[in-house]
């Protein structure tokens, strides 16, 4: 008996869904699903392991064959269908998604329109994927380039983003005649599962889009990235994994995608218009408990103004209200476990034991041990180790730099490069700090920089690669040059 009150309760879903079918492990095996905010259990999930992630392999690979023999236009029609099935089931979808990951219910619901928004982009993208006539050096033959699938798609995905993660992945495999086997992450693999009955309800033949639950990643990792059949790996996760993953991957030279941690700077310039900023870093910090990949990591402010931005965003923070993400007054939820909740509470007391001032919060809250207060951080310096470090947690440390290059260097001092924010009003320092930053992404007076049709993706360890817009569907594409001759 399912605790989650659902419109169609056929959309929780606790099997694995393979060719089309609905699948315990051989072994019989579950594995429990729970609510962050209160540690109660919302289902027992099937536990797959590397055999049937084998068998899902071969089957994607049958399956395939015929998907992408079939054109643009009727696969797109397909997964047209997709994406109105999410958005007619949005709340339902969005139920699923609080419970299993906690995060406030109103961020849900945007979260299912966002992973939606990739299923229609690419529903549409499909249509363009064009190649070249190259003018010759001879006269007697002629070059052309066409794109074709890469192959079968293995997909490995986060728990923070549990619908989006996975459809900026499926949705331009399957747009451009890829079959696609996905591993969810243990947390979070109902969302997962709820959008392949509805890829099953969409019309998505059999074996081409499997999802594949386990708690066993690396033995199901291992799997994904040593099979042959699999030509392609795409990750969103940390970056040790993704490393660990790329290195697996190597074994059979397959293309890989990596979208990894980050460790976002927030440049706030004297010039800036303060409440903008201080506005825009508070929704960077913020958004999802603060366990999103482009969260505000580091508030970067210029001495001038210091004073006057902690003064202001400690006040802003004050006003949010922790608490379950069903209850409309909850403006931030749960992290995922304890476990995320003493990681964050570490880095506060190390950064504390270092010369940290604490503005407000600063300890797990008594609602819960996976409960988090919304943190202010002042005072802090380069030796602590939440300078370094992704949070992945409500804690924002707010540095001070003097001069326009100071700031560009401590922006620069990390080995991520996913996104970065700038407030300022210098037209000229846009310029300046945007191409001097070393960033796959910068907003400019801007933190709401996501969408469907940019490329997201990062630089240096933050990984490789981009998802949504235009370039998305490279990832998934071969390029083939063919030689024409007795022109
Ligand atoms: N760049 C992006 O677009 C993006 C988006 C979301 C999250 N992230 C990053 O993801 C991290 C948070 O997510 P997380 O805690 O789920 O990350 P994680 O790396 O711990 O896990 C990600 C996925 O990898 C799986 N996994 C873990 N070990 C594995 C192994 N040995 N073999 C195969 N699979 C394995 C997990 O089960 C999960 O499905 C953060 O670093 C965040 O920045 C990045
Ligand atoms: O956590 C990573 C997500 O990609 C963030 S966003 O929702 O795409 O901005």
């Amino acid at each position: 008996m399912s605790i989650l009150n659902l419109k169609d309760q056929s959309l929780l879903r606790t099997q694995s869904y393979i060719n089309g079918e609905w699948l315990d492990a051989d072994s019989g095996k579950t594995f429990a699903v729970t609510d962050p905010s209160n540690g109660r259990e919302i289902a027992q999930v099937a536990d797959l392991g590397a055999a049937e992630t084998r068998r899902a392999i071969e089957v994607a690979d049958q399956a395939m064959q015929g998907w992408k023999k079939k054109t643009a236009k009727e696969r797109s029609v397909i997964l047209r269908k997709w994406f109105d099935l999410m958005m007619e089931n949005q709340d339902d979808l969005a139920i699923i998604m609080t419970a299993e990951q906690g995060k406030v219910f109103a961020e849900s619901k945007g979260e299912v329109a966002y992973g939606a928004s990739f299923v229609e982009w690419f529903a549409e993208e499909a249509k363009r994927v064009y190649g070249d006539v190259i003018p010759n050096t001879t006269a007697d033959r002629r070059s052309i380039v066409i794109k074709q699938p890469i192959g079968v798609v293995a997909a490995v995905t986060p728990w923070n983003f549990p619908n989006a993660m996975i459809t900026r992945k499926a949705a331009p495999a399957l747009a451009v005649g890829c079959a696609i086997v996905l591993k969810p992450a243990a947390e979070t693999p109902l969302s997962a599962l709820a959008l392949a009955e509805l890829a099953d309800r969409a019309g998505i033949p059999a074996g081409l889009f499997n999802v594949v639950a386990g708690t066993a990643a690396p033995e199901i990792g291992a799997e994904l990235t040593s099979n042959p059949i699999v030509k392609k790996f795409t990750f969103t996760g940390s970056t040790p994994i993704g490393k660990l993953l790329m290195q697996q991957c190597a074994q059979t030279v397959k293309r890989t995608s990596m979208e990894l941690g980050g460790n976002a700077p927030v440049l706030v310039f004297e010039d800036a218009d303060l409440d903008k900023a201080v506005a825009g870093a508070i929704s960077a910090k913020y958004r999802n408990a603060g366990q999103t990949c482009i969260c505000a990591n580091r508030i970067i402010v210029q001495d001038t103004v210091y004073d006057a931005f902690v003064e202001k965003f400690t006040a802003a923070v004050n006003k949010f209200s922790l608490g379950n993400g069903f209850d409309s007054a909850t403006t931030i939820g749960p992290l995922i476990t304890a476990k995320a909740a003493a990681n964050v509470h570490a880095l506060v007391v190390d950064a504390q034991a270092k010369g940290a001032s604490v503005t407000t919060g600063g300890q797990i809250d008594t609602l819960g041990e996976a409960f988090y207060q919304p943190t202010v951080l002042a005072h802090l310096s380069n030796n602590m180790r939440i300078a370094k470090e992704e949070i992945f947690g409500p804690v924002a440390p707010v540095f001070k730099f003097s001069t326009e290059d100071e700031a560009i260097a401590m922006a620069n001092d990390t080995e991520f490069g996913l996104a970065s924010y700038i407030f300022t009003k210098d037209i000229s320092r846009v310029w300046r700090v945007s191409e001097a930053i070393d960033y796959g992404m910068v907003g400019v007076n801007e933190v709401a920089i996501s969408s469907e049709v940019i490329p997201f993706g990062g630089v240096k360890e933050s990984g490789q690669g981009r998802e949504g817009s235009k370039y998305g569907l490279d990832d998934y594409l071969e390029i083939k040059y063919i030689c024409m001759g007795d022109i």
